[in-house]
């Protein structure tokens, strides 16, 4: 068994463990957003699939990333970094012969070995992988994966430490309906099927923007993929697909984070790099709330339109819905509006026990933890809805806090930031899993803080 262990993959010294931060001060300037987390490491997952080498543009510098590129490494494919700067080149000409390699790598650091499943089994005809890490938000059961998986003709032996697939026969075509529109589960199907032989037809696909910019990274490869209305995908297996050269699309989930922090702290931030149409939904509730952007070619520049802000009303959920990685941000953007906001969380079941310690810094926000019974729903919901009501405006106060996973982590620090007086924020680590110079980012925009532990 191979170890890649945390250490190895996480050797970028730009972060330390705990934040002393000094709040109050409106955050002003430029961040640059480069590739997305939940694109990137999937596109590199896909060079697997590849007869010759791929270049991946706009990498992010990021824990999640080193994770992949390690995880490639250990089966046989080459990363080095490319010509132009922030970009990868992937060669995986040497995987087959690498063999088969039972790894034992990251578990509790990230979700994307699961998609190793299917390129490892067309490749090599077996694969481990290690039990699964990312954000600590609810269950994350990988059942629709294996399901899906099975329905391809893998066999699937579930182990102590993970899962141990094999497919003696072969991979095939497949007819499959997802229960909910999983983005893993969507993304385990296409670098499946691009190339088991015969067709797929996927039902309730995720039709996430990173979903559709990894079926540009796969049509590049020679794959043949068509999207029809209603969440169908059909993937016309091939024998052989070749190398991409692709540029990321950008991180739209850390351009909403930053435009939360120019709401919450009465800043102006430009987000460059980041576009209008993969954020339709985010700018819409943005507006709202009282927020005011404009957009350019360049990237988009947010700040306030008024202050006090706006009380909201906003119902996590899939794509074209509001993104549940936008929540947290804007919760503490929230606790400045005046009046009652209501955020359902719908995806996931544990996502809203970060905003205790918002309370601890002032703010009055309830989390009922079985949803709120009898309120206005667009479509019916999913049991494991629950809900925030938050009431402002509060001012915030300094405090000491312990973040509990990557959004909650980048909302306690613009909670800090937003807040009079000092904070010490702790395990600010785990941030690096999805925002590159996190650090040199909160420098330009003037934030007063120093790294102590
Ligand atoms: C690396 C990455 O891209 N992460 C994103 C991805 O996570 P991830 O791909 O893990 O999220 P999914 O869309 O799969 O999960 C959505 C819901 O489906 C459930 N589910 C999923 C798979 C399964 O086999 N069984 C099952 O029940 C999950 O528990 C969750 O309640 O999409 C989420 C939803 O947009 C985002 O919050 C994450 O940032
Ligand atoms: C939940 C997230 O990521 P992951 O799926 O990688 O844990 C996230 O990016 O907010």
């Amino acid at each position: 068994m191979t170890s890649v262990t945390e250490a190895e993959s996480a050797a970028t010294p730009e972060l330390g463990d705990v934040l002393e931060i000094r709040g109050g001060r409106p955050l002003r300037g430029q961040v640059d957003v480069k590739g997305a987390k939940n694109l990137a490491t999937k596109a590199m997952v896909a060079s697997l699939l590849g007869e010759t080498p791929s270049i991946l543009r706009d990498v992010p510098e990021i824990r999640d990333v080193e994770v992949v590129r390690s995880l490639l490494e250990v089966h046989g494919v080459r990363v080095t970094e490319g010509e132009e700067p922030g970009s990868l080149v992937l060669d995986p000409t040497a995987a087959k012969s690498a063999g088969f390699e039972e790894i034992d790598a990251h578990a509790g650091s990230s979700r994307i070995p699961i998609l190793f499943c299917g390129p490892l089994l067309h490749l090599l005809g077996q694969a481990f992988i290690p039990d699964l890490g990312g954000c600590r938000i609810g269950d994350r059961p990988i059942d629709f994966h294996l399901d899906a998986l099975r329905k391809f003709g893998a066999i699937v032996d579930k182990q102590p430490n993970g899962i141990r697939l094999s497919a003696p026969e072969g991979l095939h075509g497949a007819s499959i309906e997802l229960p909910y529109p999983s983005v893993g589960a969507t993304e385990q199907v296409l670098l499946t099927a691009v190339r088991a032989k015969g067709v797929t037809e996927l039902k309730n696909a995720a039709i996430e923007p990173e979903i559709m910019d990894l079926i540009g990274v796969l049509q590049k490869m020679g794959a043949i993929i068509s999207y029809e209305p209603n969440r169908v995908i059909f993937i016309e297996g091939v024998a052989e697909l070749k190398g991409y050269d692709h540029r990321s699309l950008f991180d739209r989930n850390e351009a909403a984070s930053w435009a939360c922090a120019a709401l919450a702290t009465d800043g102006e931030i430009f987000v460059k790099g980041a576009r209008q149409y993969e954020m339709l939904t985010f700018l819409n509730v943005y507006r709202k709330t009282g927020g005011a952007f404009d957009i350019t070619d360049e990237g988009i520049t947010f700040r306030r339109a008024k202050t006090p802000l706006n009380p909201v009303m906003v119902e996590t959920d899939v794509h074209p819905g509001f993104m549940t990685d936008w929540q947290q941000p804007l919760i503490v953007a929230l606790t400045q509006a005046e009046g009652v906001s209501i955020v359902h969380e719908t995806v996931y079941e544990n996502r809203l026990g970060f905003t205790s310690a918002l309370n601890q810094m002032g703010a009055d926000i309830v989390v009922h933890p079985e949803g709120l019974a009898g309120a206005y729903r667009r479509v019916a919901r999913r049991p494991l809805e629950q809900a925030a009501v938050i009431t402002g405006p509060t001012p915030l106060q300094g405090a000491d806090i312990v973040v509990p996973d990557l959004r909650g982590g980048y909302a306690y620090v613009i909670a800090a930031l937003a807040a009079k007086g000092t904070s010490r924020v702790s395990n600010v680590g785990i941030i690096r899993r999805g925002y590159e110079k996190f650090f040199d980012k909160l420098t330009a925009l003037g934030a007063d803080f120093d790294v102590v532990g």
